[in-house]
């Protein structure tokens, strides 16, 4: 974010910003859109990522069943696609979803913090910052297409978006419900939700650690739209044009002006985060609330 004049120019040059302005405005274009229409895919294990570079749009999609858990291969298969997409000049845009049917994310993947010792959930904690920190500072604009529940991380991903849409679904729910497995939501994230809900819907929503179904998720503003499910993902890309509608330097220049003073803070205290996460984790209180919750987990199933 702090490079985002540097990074704006390239965005509103060349063919294919011209020809992205053709398919946003629906208007006769010079080049026939479809002769250079450009798809770049790449996919891990954990996720994929469909580019057009036609219109700018990347498409990333969660594809780790069962429920797209956040593990470090996770973690990193996503910090190394947001990398390569912040530094394409061909994309100007992302598109998050998920391709597990009813989940988007169960957030992080509890076997990661679960008896490990104090190296592991610092190396951990780092990629899980590393996440938000390279998504809410993003320069692309960032749409959320919520198709599935949402806890915790999945929470997250949606909440350090620029846009939610989700899935018009009650049995859908997305929260921050940390304090319920035994764990405490960063200070980072949790200055990110009161951007988003303000100080006392934030409160409650935390310490009740509440997971909101879809309606009620609209109700407080965690999400900014619902819509039929099979309409999330063409819903996203119709949003995507009007927020493309805006010039990219002047919007990332706003947009850096509105979270920078979260992202100053989360840099001036992020190794102070990661150490405190460590010792807390590894408690044996702590360990043993995660275990408690797991076994929940599993019983449910069972
Ligand atoms: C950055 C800020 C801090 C963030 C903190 C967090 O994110 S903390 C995380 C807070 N997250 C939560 O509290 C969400 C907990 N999860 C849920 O509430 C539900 O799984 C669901 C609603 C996401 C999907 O319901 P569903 O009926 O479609 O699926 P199901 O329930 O039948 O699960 C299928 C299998 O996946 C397993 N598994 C599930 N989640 C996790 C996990 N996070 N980890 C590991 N494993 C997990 C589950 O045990 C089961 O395993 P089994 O028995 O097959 O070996």
């Amino acid at each position: 974010m702090a490079s985002v004049l540097r990074h704006s120019a390239k965005f509103t040059s060349g063919i294919s910003s011209s020809l992205a302005a053709c398919a946003r405005n629906g208007t006769a274009c010079a080049f026939p859109c479809h002769a250079f229409r450009h798809r770049n895919s790449s996919t891990s294990s954990k996720i994929r990522v469909d580019l057009d570079s036609s219109t700018g749009v990347a498409v990333m999609t969660l594809q780790g069943p069962p429920v797209n858990s956040m593990c470090m291969d996770f973690l990193t298969d996503f910090a190394i696609s947001m990398e390569k997409l912040e530094l394409d000049k061909n994309c100007r845009g992302l598109i998050l979803t998920s391709a597990v049917p009813k989940v988007f994310s169960a957030g992080l993947d509890i076997m990661e913090m679960y008896g490990k010792g104090p190296e592991h959930a610092t190396v951990f904690w780092r990629a899980v910052q590393e996440m938000w920190f390279k998504l809410y500072s993003s320069n692309m604009v960032t749409i959320a297409a919520v198709n599935g529940s949402s806890p915790a991380g999945g929470c997250l991903l949606a909440l350090s978006s620029d846009y939610r849409i989700m899935a018009d679904n009650p049995r859908y729910v997305i929260g921050l419900n940390e304090a319920q497995v035994g764990i405490v939501a960063p200070f980072w994230l949790k200055d990110n939700m009161v951007q988003t809900l303000g100080h006392r819907q934030t409160e409650k929503s935390l310490q009740l650690a509440q997971l909101y179904s879809a309606p009620d998720a609209l109700k407080i503003g965690l999400v900014d739209k619902l819509v039929p499910e099979e309409k999330v993902l063409s819903t996203a890309t119709e949003t995507m044009a009007k927020w493309f509608s805006i010039p990219d330097h002047s919007r990332q220049i706003t947009k850096s002006m509105m979270r920078k003073q979260t992202i100053d803070k989360f840099l001036s205290n992020r190794e102070t985060d990661i150490n405190n996460f460590a010792n807390f984790v590894t408690k044996d209180s702590i360990q043993k609330s995660l275990g408690t919750y797991l076994a929940k987990l599993k019983k449910k199933k069972a």
